[in-house]
Parts: C-alpha cells; structure tokens; sequence
C-alpha cells in the first residue's frame, strides 16, 4: 500500500473529546442536550446503527430518547412519535433511522421532523437552507467527509473533485457543500447516467465514491497521487455465507492513490461524530 490512510475513526475521537468539553460548559448553564433516535422494525444492520448512535451520545454526555415501533407501524403512529419528539424541550435534536420498511411514505417523514430539531439536516428546508448558503444543520456524512479532508490538511480551494453518486443523503448535499465560498472546489457530479465515468475520475485531484457499488472504482481509474474517498457500505455474503460490509473502492487504488479514506474506519464514524455535533450546535443556540 502507498496511500497515506485518512484515520475517520481516530478523527471522530478527537472530536468526540471537543465535545465533551462542549457538553460540560453546557451543563454550567443547566442545559443538557438530547438527541432523539426513531428506529421502525428490527433490521439488524439498523439496529446496530441506532445503538451505536446512544453509545456516542452515553461517551459525550447526550441524553438519549429512544423510540422504536414495529415493523408493521402504521404511518399514523410513526406521524404520532415524530409530533411527539418535536414537541419535547429534552429532545434538541433526533432522526429517523433510514431506510423506512417500504410501506411507509420516507418523504413525508422527513418532512414532518421540525427543521430545527433536524439531527441529520434532511429535511427539505435543511437542504434548501444548503442551496442558498444559509445556515442550518448540516447532512452528517457530507459534513463528515469535509471535516475529515480539512483536519488532514487537504486542500479544497481550488481543487477539482470528482463526486460518484447523486442521491439525497451524500452525493448531492456534498457536491453543494463543496461548492462554498468556504471550500471553494470544483465539482463534477457524475452519476448512472454518465458516460465515460473514468474520463471524469481520471481528472480529478479527489475522488468521492458514494454509490452503493462495490468495487465501482478501480485503480485505472485515478490519476497517480489522488485522494480518494470511501463512502459506499454495501453488506454482502461472502463463500463462507457470512454477511459483510464492502465499499465502493477497490482494494488495490490504495496502489495509486495518495491518500485514501478507508472503509471501515472512514466516513462512518465520521458521519456519527457529525451527528453528535449537530445536536450540540443545536444546544447551544439555545
Ligand atoms: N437517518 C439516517 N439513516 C441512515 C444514515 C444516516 O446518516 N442517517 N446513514 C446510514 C447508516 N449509518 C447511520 O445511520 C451509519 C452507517 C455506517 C457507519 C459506520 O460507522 N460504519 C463502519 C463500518 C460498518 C460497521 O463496522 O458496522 C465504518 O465505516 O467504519 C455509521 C453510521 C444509513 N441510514
């Protein structure tokens, strides 16, 4: 290997300790953040997720409110939960756990979380909010990978980045995000339906792979030197018929490339430390 490794998780520690130390001047002014979490249906991979998120907030010193309903909830009920938490001066912040089982409308869910209490900065004004340069909550994993690109001292101003995948969570907030006066890059969004995606990646100072692919970017793909970015978790079987997490970049662009964030220990801990600050920065306006 002759990448240098972007550490996600060692980075989401360091911040995990700021926040404690943001956590404890808080509850000098008897406030005590809160971050909710709505999880619906048992999915293993969720669930993990879900209490990974209440560790995170047990290590900083966030309240956690917990709410889970069947698989078979109805979408009154979950309306019921979310009216429930928007309405709860504990709670400054909480999120839906994503994917909804498919019987339920993800839109309108998202929509009727309160913009301010919005933890992971989806909801259609957050996003909006991101379009015209306004504050507001930031989607975590976006705000994630920036955040771990700028502590390791790469250069975005100026920088082309080639951004694989366009959906709603990542590809498309992040090629906004990037796009700041404050970064200053310039971004190529490419997606399905781009032709020639290498010609494209080639091109590029850093690469961002966000399309739930496994193995999508390979190292005839790069220019020598690139940074590149790992965001895509698929879970698939191995031959011995154990499930798996696998990413978006093949093994061997750590040849190639000049830095690489890794999955595992990459963008996912990122995304939860960046969840854990949305809700402080939330506390903290009171
Ligand atoms: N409401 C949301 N739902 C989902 C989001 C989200 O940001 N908000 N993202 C993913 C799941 N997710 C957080 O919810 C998440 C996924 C993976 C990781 C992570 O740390 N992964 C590890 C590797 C896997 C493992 O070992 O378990 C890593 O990258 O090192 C964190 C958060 C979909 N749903």
């Amino acid at each position: 290997m002759t990448a240098t490794l972007l550490d996600g998780k060692a980075t989401a520690a360091e911040i995990k300790d700021e926040l404690r130390i943001r956590v404890k001047a808080l509850a000098e002014r008897g406030i005590t953040p809160g971050l909710g979490t709505v999880l619906v249906g048992a999915d293993p991979g969720s669930q993990a997720y879900v209490n990974g998120k209440h560790r995170d907030c047990a290590e900083v010193g966030i309240a956690s409110i917990r709410r889970e309903l069947p698989a078979d909830a109805t979408q009154q009920q979950v309306d019921d939960v979310l009216a429930e938490l928007n309405a709860d001066p504990a709670c400054h912040g909480y999120i839906v756990q994503l994917p909804l089982p498919a019987h339920l409308d993800t839109q309108r869910v998202l929509e009727l979380i309160d913009p301010d209490k919005d933890a992971d900065g989806l909801h259609p004004v957050n996003l909006g909010r991101l379009v015209l340069g306004y504050d507001g909550p930031l989607p975590c994993t976006p705000r994630g990978i920036v955040e771990l690109l700028r502590r390791h001292d790469v250069a975005l101003r100026g920088a082309t980045v080639a951004v694989v995948g366009r959906g709603n969570t990542v590809g498309r907030p992040l090629g906004l995000l990037l796009t700041r006066r404050s970064e200053n890059a310039t971004v190529t969004l490419c997606h399905t339906g781009t032709l020639d995606l290498a010609s494209h990646t080639r091109a590029a100072d850093i690469v961002i792979v966000a399309a739930g692919v496994p193995g999508l970017l390979t190292a005839d793909m790069i220019n020598p030197g690139a940074v590149v970015v790992d965001v895509g978790i698929t879970r698939v079987i191995g031959a011995d018929g154990k499930g798996r997490y696998t990413g978006d970049v093949d093994p061997e662009v750590a040849e190639t490339a000049g830095a690489l964030v890794p999955m595992p220990g990459g963008v996912g801990p990122m995304t939860r430390a960046m969840l854990l600050t949305n809700v402080v920065e939330r506390a903290e306006r009171g």
